[in-house]
């Protein structure tokens, strides 16, 4: 693993294009956006100041902050179409396609009509994106009409808020920041890729954002993170753990929230979310998906030289939250928003139409039958 070259399929090692906004597995430094490493973000901001530097280029000023949050609080609330329009999606349906679904139906009611709205549509997204799917969750589970617009100041506490119906720990709260910094950017990662190419044909915000979300749903990009939990849930103890895992690596299969397409190493935002989970285990009085997960780790290090990837420990820690696995990977978007819109707009600034060139390995030249000549 360590040793594998990049180049060949899936456009692997070739450069796509030009960023200023993130850099992924530079050596030295394994993940920075504008320039600042993750580690110091996540130690030294909050979600706000970050997303407001994904979208708006420098870190804000306290008094910047307060207007962004502002803002942003502001713009909680749903229109009551969108909300007849969850409503009718069904307890059982997938929740990133909700958030497709909401996604696009709110770019029905609040369409961009023209590229200067760019930042104002991503707000209103970045502020919607928790409403909806917790709109949507309590209505199909609980059978209740929530109220979108509490006054969290934070886009993670906002979240946990409508999900639990009460205002979330500060450790919680503090997790919740921490976790959606860590997903905010990532350089040209598939669901980023398929915003760019969608903005490349000069389309609209809603549906940039909304191709997005259908690439991240995937478990081989965003949805591993619910997977992952899908795999600890039942492992016993460590050695369960390990045993299992033996097994699916004996019969080759892939073990979700391992390996990535651009670290050889390590992942850097692994680090961060597993301290995190390791607080979160503490708290919750019941360490064994953590230490499920630790065994996990080196179990896969020891056989393959595979690590944690950024979703593995946000399994465990996203549920001693109490977050349901199905909005593990829409809590994703609530971040991921913000890196999405900005490569558009870097896209809009100096586009191209992204149309690459295939190999083509199919028939040689050939004529029309007549039809009663075929078979
Ligand atoms: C936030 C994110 O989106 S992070 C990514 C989340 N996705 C996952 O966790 C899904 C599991 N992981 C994977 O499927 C892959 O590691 C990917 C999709 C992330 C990267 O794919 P690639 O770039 O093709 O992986 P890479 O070239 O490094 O694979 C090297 C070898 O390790 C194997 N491998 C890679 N990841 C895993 C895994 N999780 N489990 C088992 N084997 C693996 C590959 O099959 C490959 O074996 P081969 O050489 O015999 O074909
Ligand atoms: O970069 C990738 O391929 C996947 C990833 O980790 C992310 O999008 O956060």
């Amino acid at each position: 693993m360590v040793d594998k070259k990049l180049g060949g399929a899936g456009l692997r090692g070739q450069s796509a294009g030009e960023t200023a906004l993130s850099t992924v597995g530079k050596s030295g430094s394994g993940l920075t956006y504008r320039g600042y490493d993750i580690k110091d973000l996540a130690a030294n901001t909050r979600f706000e100041e970050v997303a407001y530097l994904i979208l708006y280029g420098e870190l804000p000023t306290q008094a910047q902050l307060d207007a962004y949050r502002q803002k942003l609080k502001g713009l909680r609330g749903l229109p009551q179409a969108l909300k007849d329009v969850l409503e009718r999606i069904p307890a059982d349906a997938h929740p990133m396609d909700v958030m497709r679904t909401g996604c696009s139906m709110l770019g029905n009611l609040e369409m961009e009509n023209d590229f200067s709205e760019q930042s104002d549509i991503t707000d209103r997204l970045l502020a919607a994106f928790p409403s909806i799917i917790c709109y949507w969750y309590r209505f199909s589970h609980d059978g209740v009409r929530i109220e979108t617009e509490t006054d969290d100041e934070e886009i993670g506490a906002h979240f946990l808020h409508l999900l639990h119906g009460k205002k979330p720990s500060q450790l919680h709260a503090d997790v919740m920041s921490s976790s959606l910094i860590l997903y905010a950017e990532h350089e040209f990662n598939a669901s980023t890729f398929t915003a760019r190419v969608c903005a490349s044909t000069l389309s609209d915000m809603h549906s940039c954002v909304t191709g997005a979300i259908g690439s991240l749903r995937g478990p081989l990009h965003g949805g591993a993170n619910e997977a992952a939990m899908e795999l600890i849930q039942d492992m016993k103890d460590p050695i369960d753990a390990k045993t299992t895992l033996k097994g699916m690596l004996d019969r080759k299969e892939k073990i979700m929230g391992f390996g990535h397409a651009i670290y050889r190493e390590s992942d850097p935002r692994n680090a961060i979310i597993k301290e995190w989970s390791a607080k979160l285990a503490d708290e919750f009085g019941d360490s064994r998906l953590y230490d499920v997960s630790v065994a996990c780790e080196e179990l896969m290090w020891d056989e393959k030289k595979l690590f944690c990837n950024a979703d593995f420990f946000h399994a465990s820690a996203y549920h001693y939250m109490g977050i349901p696995t199905k909005l593990f990977t829409p809590i994703f978007v609530c971040s991921r928003v913000t890196g999405w819109a900005a490569h558009v707009m870097e896209q809009r600034a100096n586009n191209r139409i992204i149309r690459p060139s295939a190999d083509y390995v199919g028939e040689e030249p050939r004529e029309v039958m007549p039809i009663a000549e075929r078979g």
